[in-house]
């Protein structure tokens, strides 16, 4: 495959190594905050993988989506207009993957999470809260990996019912409320950990990212799948559906 890099930071350089060790994909160009982006600017190449920011998905997703070249989407921060995007993608019939995180760990971990949450929701005595550590780089609070992973919970234990992202001096979190805490640390590449408590006992399940190659390899995995899904059915996709696949294969 012929990539094009939008963002050329601390995943676009992990992506273009992971391209260079493949053997079999190159990087056709690198659009970086300097560049203007069009739907033009993708002609010739076969996918666009996206790790920015939130400021520049925002300005950028219209154009990655009207160009009509499958586009994995890397960048989080955006949950927000999620929507919007869904809407843009199927108004062109183009394909858009996006997952918060590629790494095949940190799916295993939601899957897990899934399970344990479910598994707690008819006994009152636990309660579970999530947090997430990321190095002083990251922009945006808390991580998309800690929102897909409060998601899961939301969905799984009906007794959780609002994600809470910071405290308020002076008022108690509610039994309903799920908090996600953030720390901001050092280099830490991506630590995510879900906390259950009772009055018997603790359980914690816990993801460490040890570098950020899982991350990059996800990703160009999921832009193999998503040039071979573009033909024949062109759509919005997550992890979801092609960790389903994989499984189902
Ligand atoms: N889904 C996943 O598995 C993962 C997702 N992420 C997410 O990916 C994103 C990027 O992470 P990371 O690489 O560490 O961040 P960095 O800040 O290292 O890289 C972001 C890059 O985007 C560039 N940029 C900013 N604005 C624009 C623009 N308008 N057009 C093109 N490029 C632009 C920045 O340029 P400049 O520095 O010059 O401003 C920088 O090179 C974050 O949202 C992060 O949460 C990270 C790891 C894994
Ligand atoms: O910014 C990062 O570094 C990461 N961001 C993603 C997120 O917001 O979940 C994924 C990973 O945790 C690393």
């Amino acid at each position: 495959m012929k990539i094009t890099l939008v963002g050329n930071g601390r995943m676009g350089r992990q992506i273009a190594d992971v391209v260079a060790a493949s053997g079999t994909h190159v990087i056709d160009r690198v659009l970086d905050v300097n560049d203007t982006i069009s739907a033009g600017s993708f002609e010739g190449t076969d996918v666009i993988i996206d790790f920015t920011v939130r400021s520049a998905f925002l300005a950028n997703y219209p154009a990655l989506v009207a160009s009509g070249v499958p586009v994995v989407v890397g960048t989080t921060g955006w949950d927000d207009v999620m929507p919007q995007v869904r809407e843009a993608v199927a108004v062109e019939g183009s394909s858009l993957f996006y997952s918060a995180n590629y790494s095949l760990g940190v799916n295993i971990f939601f899957r897990t999470l899934r399970e344990a949450a479910r598994l707690i929701a008819p006994f009152e005595q636990f309660d579970i809260a999530l947090s997430e550590q990321h190095h002083t780089g990251k922009a945006d609070f808390p991580s998309g990996t800690a929102i897909k992973a409060a998601e899961e919970i939301l969905k799984s234990n009906p007794r959780k019912r609002k994600v809470v992202r910071e405290l308020e001096d002076g008022r108690k979190l509610q039994s309903d409320e799920l908090q996600v805490a953030s720390i901001r640390l050092g280099s830490v590449f991506g630590v995510h950990s879900a906390l259950i408590d009772s009055e018997s006992d603790t359980i914690e399940l816990t993801h460490t990212a040890k570098n950020r190659t899982s991350f990059a390899s996800g990703a160009v995995r999921a832009a193999e799948w998503l040039v071979q899904r573009h033909a024949a059915a062109p759509g919005f996709y997550t992890m979801d559906d092609f960790l389903n696949d994989l499984f189902s294969a």
